[in-house]
């Protein structure tokens, strides 16, 4: 796979302060997404801001698809980048479709190719265009007006998404389902993301990889079963919490896991789909040692037992 991105020793020191990011390198490939996670001041978003050059590193570089951006012209670089941020910043004079329509305007785009985008970009983000095609941004929630964020930062198809605590500002059930949503776009969109986040929780959801960060240095990197189930250090482990192996259990699924040998006793069914964390709360609640796992049809596929629930988070570790 190709590197969409890449940091080869980069480091930021602003004027006057310690560096903010240290000798920082990872790669993110096409079509992942890599979640950058720590706490408040750890060098997250300077480390974003240095991918689309709202700021520059002191040492070091980063390549954009096998490109240093130092060379790449500013346009072409950032027409390779969608950007949401926080507090998206809608224009409030403008309309829903006014707003997501701001870069293919730009690019000068046929106005039936434009609308045609906005209706699609809506759809794609759940906000039916016939309802929400007009409205300006004061007339929406704080959900939908994020939406509309990533339906913007996603107008001009561009392959890589860049985004700065893009829930950072909703409420946790709000939160909740737009990270769902936006796992569900990446699964038809294949874009690579990066995405900056204090949250470990939103990081394991979101993120086929993880880049932990404390002042400025790169403490761990990988999948998040592996940061899960084995934490570089203290610090990790504490970014992730008391409950991290049940986020471990909570991240594999039954069909991932299971004995491809049926069982058809009385045992609890459970979904192939369904997280170990599911499967193993079944075998609690039913006091039964193992499950049959069923498929979308209903059909018997496989069993799993406890055992085997410990030994696939114990492999997914690997
Ligand atoms: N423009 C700037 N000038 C001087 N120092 C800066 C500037 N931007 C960031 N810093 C400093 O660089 C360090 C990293 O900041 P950064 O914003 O990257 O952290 P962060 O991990 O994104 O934090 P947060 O989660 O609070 O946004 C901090 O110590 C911050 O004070």
């Amino acid at each position: 796979m190709a590197h969409a991105i890449e940091f080869r020793n980069v480091s930021k020191q602003f004027a006057g302060s310690r560096n903010a990011v240290e000798r920082l390198s990872f790669a993110v490939e096409e079509g992942t997404t890599m979640a950058l996670v720590g706490p408040s001041g750890c060098g997250k978003t300077t480390s974003l801001k240095m991918i689309n050059r709202l700021t520059d590193p002191t040492d070091g570089e980063i390549l954009v698809q096998g490109r240093s951006i130092r060379t790449l012209p500013l346009l072409e670089l950032r027409r390779s980048l969608g950007y949401v941020i926080q507090y998206i910043g809608l224009f409030p004079h403008m309309t829903v479709a006014d707003n997501i329509a701001v870069v293919p305007k730009m690019l000068k785009w046929p106005k039936a190719k434009i609308d045609t985008r906005v209706d699609e970009l809506l759809e794609l983000v759940g906000l039916p265009p016939t309802e929400y095609r007009y409205r300006r941004p004061r007339a929406l929630s704080g959900g939908q007006q994020q939406r509309v964020g990533v339906a913007r930062a996603l107008a001009a198809d561009p392959p890589i998404l860049l985004m700065d605590e893009p829930f950072g500002a909703l409420d946790p059930i709000t939160r909740l389902r737009l990270q769902d949503e936006l796992v569900q776009i990446q699964r038809k969109l294949h874009k690579t993301i990066v995405i900056v986040t204090h949250d470990m929780d939103e990081a394991v959801r979101l993120g086929d990889r993880i880049a932990v960060l404390q002042n400025g240095h790169l403490v761990q990197l990988g999948s998040p079963a592996t940061v899960l189930a084995k934490p570089a250090n203290d610090f990790v482990a504490d970014l992730l919490g008391q409950d991290r192996l049940l986020k471990l259990l909570r991240k594999t699924t039954v069909g991932a896991a299971m004995a491809r040998s049926p069982i058809t006793t009385d045992a609890p069914r459970i979904g192939e789909k369904a997280s170990l964390e599911e499967a193993l709360l079944a075998l609690l609640a039913t006091g039964m040692p193992g499950a049959a796992v069923i498929n979308d049809a209903g059909r018997i596929i496989g069993s799993l037992s406890a055992a085997e629930i410990v030994g696939a988070a114990k492999a997914a570790a690997c």
